[in-house]
């Protein structure tokens, strides 16, 4: 048997599932790379990325102003443009400067709702003229990963022995549902070495565009120790996050992972997606069960050992959308003083911190 221990993340030629004779060696490879490793590549996959990646230094190089007339706390969602040094991971700065955006979405929030119907809306667009077709072609590229997240949200539930639909109750219908992602820029730095300091992505399936050609971002793997994953042209890297593994008893990872800065030279860019689930599920009340030999293959793989991220220990009877929103109000503050100033005098009773933190 080989060592449930990994020194590269797998990479999965997602072309194999368009012939019966291979598909299943596509399942058996992604049911590996769930249970051991929480991190993978996805290639030949059907998303077109070029145009997008030719907009991202055209998007950091709009003038201030413009940038500054998107900014997050303009937005009840927590969608548009944080500056350099904004955010914060495990007490430390992390060095990006970033653009929130998410797919389309009409919030759906009125008077006497949860709180957290409002953490869904609209996302706020550089001005066009500024940079025409950006809008559209980024619209475009995201409802392409929503369908991709889709389609391997139910190739998951078959690789754990659930069936196609085995998520399903994962999610509402297609138009109660919104994904995010965010548009990074990490530049070179030689006195900051944190891009995104050491962390677990907290909700199900993230897929990652890495968008120029720098290494820097690290996994690490059962021993504690940091793997590379460097970029391979035209791949999604994909991981698991914390609510995945939560209703997953385990079997599917979350794995430690963070970003070092390029310490000279041109910046690093990078385009995650998070796949959100249903904001009213309650993960603790949909826990999975699994056949016994799937989880024969977790015993078999052993409890995670060594980690640098700090471990998530809020998903209890709250609904995914509380549990998101309380996540996000004590990342970014300041939008959470302006747009919920209840529940941020009950998180932050003393006011701003000094340093917030982003995960
Ligand atoms: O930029 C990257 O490569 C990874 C970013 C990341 O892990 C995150 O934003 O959660
Ligand atoms: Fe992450």
């Amino acid at each position: 048997m080989t060592s449930p221990n990994f020194t590269s993340v797998p990479v999965l030629d997602y072309s194999l599932l368009s012939d019966p004779q291979t598909r299943a060696h596509f399942i058996e490879q992604l049911r590996h790379a769930l249970i051991n490793v929480g991190f993978l590549y996805l290639s030949n996959h059907p998303v077109p990325t070029a145009d997008l990646v030719s907009y991202i230094p055209k998007l950091f190089e709009l003038p201030q102003q413009a940038k500054d007339d998107i900014k997050m706390s303009n937005s009840p969602h927590f969608l548009g443009y944080s500056k350099l040094g904004a955010e914060f991971t495990r007490g430390q700065v992390d060095h990006r400067e970033q653009i929130d955006f998410a797919t389309v979405h009409t919030c759906r929030w009125k008077e006497g709702d949860p709180d957290y119907y409002r953490l869904w809306g609209p996302s706020q667009w550089p001005d066009e003229r500024l940079i025409p077709g950006f809008e559209q072609v980024t619209t475009q590229y995201l409802e392409g990963v929503q369908a991709l997240s889709y389609q391997l949200a139910s190739l998951i539930g078959e690789a754990l022995g659930l069936g196609p639909d085995g998520l399903s109750r994962f999610y509402d219908s297609e138009e109660l549902m919104q994904h995010r992602a965010k548009i990074v820029k990490y530049p070179s730095s030689e006195t900051y070495n944190q891009g995104v300091g050491p962390h677990y992505d907290a909700g199900f399936l993230t897929f990652l565009l890495q968008a120029s050609p720098h290494t820097g971002l690290q996994v690490q793997n059962l021993t504690g120790d940091w793997i590379d994953v460097p970029p391979i042209l035209d791949t999604f890297v994909v991981n698991i996050g914390k609510a995945l593994e939560f209703v997953t008893q385990g079997l599917a990872r979350a794995t430690s992972h963070r970003v070092l800065s390029p310490t000279a030279g041109s910046p690093r860019y990078s385009v995650p997606f998070f796949q959100n689930i249903s904001l009213n599920i309650k993960l603790a009340d949909n826990v999975l069960e699994f056949p016994q030999e799937i989880r024969a293959l977790r015993d078999a793989r052993g409890n995670v050992g060594k980690t640098d991220s700090v471990n998530f220990t809020e998903f209890d009877r709250e609904p995914s959308g509380r549990v998101n929103l309380i996540g996000r109000v004590k990342s970014h503050p300041d939008v959470a003083e302006r747009h919920y100033p209840q529940l941020f005098k009950e998180l932050f009773p003393d006011g701003i911190p000094g340093q917030a933190s982003a995960y």
